[in-house]
């Protein structure tokens, strides 16, 4: 015989545009995003038993996420997160918890001749800023922001040298590399009680993702890198000092491999070291570099 272990379910890929505009100025405002909303309680009957009757149908579920937009402010992502998570646990007394994630694409607003537009914007990237939270009845919110798909590269300070070496090591010291990768970021807030308290602390998401984009940038630009370790290490302390209700950082960071081309072969053509400018970017395989970084315990008094 069998059991039902575990079961959520939703709506995944709703997307959703809304616009705003300024009264003042007629100045429009526009935010695009993909959301996953995914559902847990008593609902065991409908797999076991085909009973409908426990389904807030996913079609449901992607209604009220647009009549949720339309109703309130989808800015910041966390704030919209936490209220499509609250409304599903406070509107169903059989659903116990509403997982809701969601990924931001950028439109940014494009300047004309030296002027930002009122109504035009451009995709400047592939980057999006993520939420991905758990609304739980009984025990709050929890809620973690990412930045995902940040493409970076430097073309000189980084080294990587100092490894272990064995019978296995192939792989030359450097003390000058290419260093490129597909930023992955992460930060976990402090659990939140409730809507109220996200909607208290509102200001800070924005704030957050601002400051981690930045550090994550500038670190990257400007440490003279021993290691994709070292470096992320690096980002993840200064987030934790810059975000006080921010309890865990994260990174997954692939190392994205561009190898020197030995060109001697063809008329002695120096290509390596020092004097390699020509280089075979790789796709695959790639390192793969994580860390979750938190805060200290302080030590116990005794
Ligand atoms: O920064 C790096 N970390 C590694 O663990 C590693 N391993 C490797 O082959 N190259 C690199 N680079």
């Amino acid at each position: 015989m069998s059991q039902l272990s575990y079961a959520r379910y939703g709506k995944d890929n709703i997307r959703l545009y809304k616009r705003e505009i300024d009264e003042k100025t007629g100045t429009q405002s526009v935010v695009e995003m993909t959301v996953c909303i995914l559902l847990e309680g008593d609902i065991d009957t409908s797999y076991t038993q085909a009973d409908n009757s426990v389904v807030v149908a996913t079609d449901t579920q992607k209604q009220t996420c647009y009549i949720l937009a339309k109703q309130n402010p989808i800015t910041p992502p966390e704030l919209f997160a936490a209220i499509v998570g609250t409304h599903f646990i406070e509107t169903y007394s059989h659903i116990h918890a509403a997982h809701v994630k969601i990924i931001q694409h950028r439109w940014t607003r494009m300047e004309v001749d030296g002027k930002p537009h009122p109504h035009s914007f451009l995709r400047d990237g592939e980057e999006v800023r993520v939420v991905e939270s758990v609304t739980r009845e009984g025990e709050g919110i929890s809620i973690r922001s990412k930045i995902e798909k940040l493409l970076v590269l430097k073309s000189t300070g980084s080294a990587f040298y100092g490894f272990h070496r064995d019978e296995y090591t192939q792989l030359g010291e450097t003390w000058d590399r290419i260093l490129s990768t597909e930023v992955e970021a992460g930060w976990k807030w402090k659990l939140f009680k409730n809507l109220a308290e996200v909607k208290s602390v509102v200001p800070k998401f924005d704030q957050a993702w601002q400051s981690s984009r930045e550090i994550t940038l500038k670190t990257f630009a400007t440490d003279a890198s021993a290691s994709v370790q070292n470096t992320m290490y690096k980002m993840c302390d200064q987030i934790l000092a810059a975000i006080p209700l921010v309890e865990a950082v994260d990174y997954s960071l692939p190392n994205k491999h561009y190898f020197e081309i030995d060109l001697s072969w063809h008329k002695g053509l120096k290509n390596t070291g020092k004097d390699a400018t020509v280089y075979a970017p790789q796709s695959n395989p790639n390192g793969l570099i994580q860390c979750t970084v938190t805060r200290k315990e302080p030590k116990a008094r005794l």
